[in-house]
């Protein structure tokens, strides 16, 4: 099968939704650049290659009246805290109350807990983590931005929940989609 032709973009929502200036700092942009940072950004799902956008918010997202921008045409949302600091926790407990009440339906929700390579000062116990997770139907993996540790994996487990889309969304003109990108002014991607 020729992957291209089965190629899709899919714009991703990757924050860690702080609505305390605080909680800035979980290592978002860590994440991101350490798997994405030599081009293509694409992840293999069975015959098909998922490429991914990511709009790193930049910090931006504590402006909370901003954060719709992001997340409404998004197909995944990565929520990333630090397992290092309480706080943090808390925060994404939020964020995943406002994505369940008001982000699309189908979003694929993922929660990661970065600088697990800090063990020893680990203040969100991991067995806590991942029942929260579980109880809202979210991925979840602990990783390490600094090392490289399950950052492939989270994208990979993303991209395996992410539906594949029906023959009629595929345009047969082109070979990817992009779902309503923020401003210009606002975004950086990968
Ligand atoms: N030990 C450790 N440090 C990390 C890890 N990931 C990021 N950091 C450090 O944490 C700090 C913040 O990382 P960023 O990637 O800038 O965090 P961010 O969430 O994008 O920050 P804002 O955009 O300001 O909200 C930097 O000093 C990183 O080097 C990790 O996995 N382990």
């Amino acid at each position: 099968m020729n992957l291209l032709i089965n190629k899709h973009f899919r714009t991703f929502f990757l924050t860690c939704f702080s609505f305390e200036p605080q909680d800035t700092g979980v290592g978002k942009s860590s994440i991101v650049f350490s798997i994405f940072n030599t081009p293509p950004c694409t992840v293999p799902c069975g015959n098909e290659l998922h490429k991914f956008l990511i709009w790193d918010t930049a910090g931006q997202e504590r402006f909370h009246s901003l954060a719709p921008m992001y997340y409404r045409g998004s197909a995944a949302a990565v929520i990333v805290y630090d397992i290092t600091k309480l706080d943090s926790f808390q925060t994404l407990k939020k964020w995943v109350k406002e994505l369940k009440e008001h982000g699309p339906e189908d979003i694929v929700v993922a929660i990661a807990g970065n600088k697990n390579d800090l063990g020893d000062i680990r203040e969100v116990p991991t067995k806590e983590a991942k029942e929260f997770a579980e109880s809202i139907a979210a991925i979840f993996i602990e990783t390490s931005a600094r090392n490289a540790v399950n950052v492939e994996e989270l994208f990979q487990k993303i991209s395996r929940q992410i539906p594949p889309l029906e023959n009629a969304e595929v345009d047969s003109n082109e070979s990817f989609k992009i779902t309503r990108p923020p401003p210009a002014s606002s975004r950086r991607c990968c």
